[in-house]
């Protein structure tokens, strides 16, 4: 998980901190609650009074009908001080409105802390760690856009799915085009894209995300696939994958080129390497899989090789060789 999501499951639902900002939020009192950043932030705090107590949800609410800010410490545990004034490094730049959120954005750019600022009048939460800033979201809102994010990838994975199968069955009974090697790479990476959307639905909205994380169990992650079918395909064996983030808008062009060819070659003929259908071969080590794509080059090779060639390479043996002849003629186990 990265920065802003490891913070945001910190107030996620059935957080006692959520429980808290709820109570705030229907009292209309507003709050600013600073987390963790000790001992440094402490030379940011003025006046106000120490507790050092049990973090519990209806102090902080009631600590939050007080001006000022809440202390608590990094591991969300302990409530060290109330009624505290932040008086942050004004150097730090801020764009926010309000003094409130100003503060809170000055505090998180200049210590390493989480800033929750609660809005009085707009009823809003804000969260402010190292210069970046999330609003959460209404609850009703979110579940709504995960139950669609849901719909999308159960569409696109039984797309991937399916124009993987035909890619697969091309591989070994006929020639594969450029282009067609394209659409399965997109609409895997499409699909990939949806399931971090949903991750990151699924952090906000914590105990009552269980419903879409289930839903979303349906639909195991098909990255690792997706890679084997790039280095099947990639012009040179190894490179790296580069790739901007949002592949609905790579044009065709963009991934011919990603792949290591020139523009417009999607009708160019390919032979794949090899790796996914090795990588389904039951137990089949990394480095076999490496030797066997280094001795042969490509799979219609690889399909030529008898069991006891294949039983030639280093660390395969006979039983390895026949699950990979196998493997590779798929027509032979009907
Ligand atoms: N430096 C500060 N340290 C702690 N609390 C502060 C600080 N500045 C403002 N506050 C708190 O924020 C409250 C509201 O201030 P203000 O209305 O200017 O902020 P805001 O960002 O517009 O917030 P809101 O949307 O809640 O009105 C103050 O009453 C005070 O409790």
């Amino acid at each position: 998980m990265d920065g802003m999501f490891k913070q945001v499951a910190k107030v996620a639902p059935g957080t006692p901190l959520r429980d808290a900002i709820d109570r705030i939020i229907r009292a209309r009192t507003g709050a600013m609650i600073v987390i963790g950043g000790e001992p440094d932030i402490d030379e940011d705090c003025q006046g106000g009074f120490r507790l050092d107590v049990p973090v519990h949800p209806s102090l902080v609410y009631e600590l939050a009908k007080m001006d000022g800010a809440i202390l608590l410490d990094s591991t969300m545990s302990r409530i060290r001080m109330a009624n505290v004034e932040m008086v942050p490094h004004l150097a730090a730049s801020t764009t926010e409105t309000g003094i409130r959120h100003r503060t809170a954005d000055r505090v998180a750019k200049t210590r390493n802390a989480l800033v929750v600022a609660i809005s009085e009048r707009r009823g809003t939460v804000s969260l402010y760690f190292q210069g970046e800033r999330f609003v959460l979201h209404d609850l009703s809102y979110i579940l709504t856009k995960a139950q669609g994010a849901v719909n999308s990838l159960s569409r696109y994975d039984r797309l991937f799915r399916g124009a993987s199968r035909r890619l697969a069955e091309a591989e070994l009974y006929a020639g594969v085009m450029l282009e067609d090697v394209v659409e399965v790479l997109r609409r895997g990476l499409v699909a990939h894209e949806i399931r971090q959307e949903l991750e990151g639905y699924i952090v906000e909205l914590g105990k009552d995300g269980h419903l879409i994380d289930l839903q979303m169990e349906e639909f195991p992650d098909i990255l690792r696939e997706w890679h084997w079918i790039w280095h099947d395909y990639q012009a040179e064996d190894g490179a790296p994958i580069n790739l901007r983030d949002n592949a609905s808008q790579l044009t065709d062009d963009d991934w011919y080129q990603a792949l290591g060819y020139s523009k417009r070659s999607g009708e160019r003929l390919l032979i794949p390497r090899g790796y996914r259908v090795l990588h389904q071969v039951p137990r089949l080590p990394d480095g076999i899989i490496q030797q066997l794509i280094k001795r042969y080059q490509d799979v219609r090779a690889l399909a030529s090789a008898s069991i006891a060639d294949l039983d030639e390479v280093e660390g395969v043996g006979p039983q390895r060789a026949s699950l990979i002849y196998r493997a590779l003629h798929p027509q032979d186990n009907n």
